[in-house]
């Protein structure tokens, strides 16, 4: 059971860099965060200061130099890849500017797949994601057979079917006309609302961003808190 006490993510001195032939790129210098259950927090920032690195190492992607990270209680930094790789299974959903679909299962397949491999698969939740998602009635096509934004709601659907505690979204409307972005934007909020869990998303526009409870943009290996600019 999910120790409602500690903050759901909670990052401390969070740490990262890359070797390159210049040497050590620090990505992450010493990065503080905390994520209640339930909050959605919008991540900003310049191309390449970080952004997707720190996703990475949230979903337990990626290793870190120094610093702590914990989901939930547990640090990611002390576990092993198998219990690693299951509270990703079980605890995370990611939705991806390319929306990441297998092309040869069908919507209901790709919708369940994660859930089902979690072990976490609900027949109901499931239906009323497909209803709710617009996708009743599709569940037989495949990914090419549908529109951008149809496969971006399936992505989105397919995130959420395992019922996570933390949405990682990665410019979730990025690859999408405005009027496609916006409706699946709403729908994501909304559906993350109504499930209760908490959402990180990687954006660079500050529309997408401004309905998120909180605005953090990522500079200089720093996060500077952004929420209350411009208010
Ligand atoms: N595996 C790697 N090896 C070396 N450098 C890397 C690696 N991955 C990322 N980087 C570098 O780390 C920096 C941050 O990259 P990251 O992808 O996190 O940025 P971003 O903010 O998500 O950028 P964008 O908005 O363009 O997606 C960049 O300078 C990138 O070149």
């Amino acid at each position: 059971m999910p120790d409602t006490d500690t903050p759901l993510l909670e990052c401390r001195g969070l740490t990262k860099s890359f070797a390159t032939p210049q040497g050590a790129l620090t990505v992450l210098d010493g990065i503080d965060l905390v994520l209640e259950r339930g909050e959605s927090l919008a991540l900003m920032g310049e191309s390449g200061s970080g952004k997707s690195t720190l996703m990475h190492l949230v979903a337990g992607l990626d290793s870190f130099d120094r610093g702590s990270l914990r989901l939930g209680g547990e640090e990611l930094g002390e576990l092993s890849d198998r219990p690693l790789a299951r509270l990703r299974r079980e605890r995370i959903g990611l939705i991806f500017q390319q929306f990441h679909l297998v092309p040869s299962l069908d919507v209901r397949a790709n919708l369940t797949l994660q859930a089902r491999l979690a072990g976490r698969f609900d027949p109901d939740w499931c239906a009323h994601l497909l209803d709710r998602l617009e996708l009743a009635g599709l569940e037989r096509r495949y990914p090419e057979q549908l529109s951008g934004g149809q496969q971006q709601r399936l992505a989105i659907g397919r995130a959420l079917a395992v019922r996570p505690e933390l949405v990682l979204a990665d410019e979730p409307t990025g690859n999408l006309d405005e009027r496609a972005a916006g409706a699946v934007l709403e729908l994501l909020l909304n559906l993350i609302d109504e499930h209760g869990c908490a959402l990180m998303m990687i954006t660079h526009s500050p529309a997408v961003a401004a309905p998120l409870k909180r605005r953090y943009r990522l500079t200089h290996g720093r996060l500077v808190d952004t929420t209350t600019d411009g208010a």
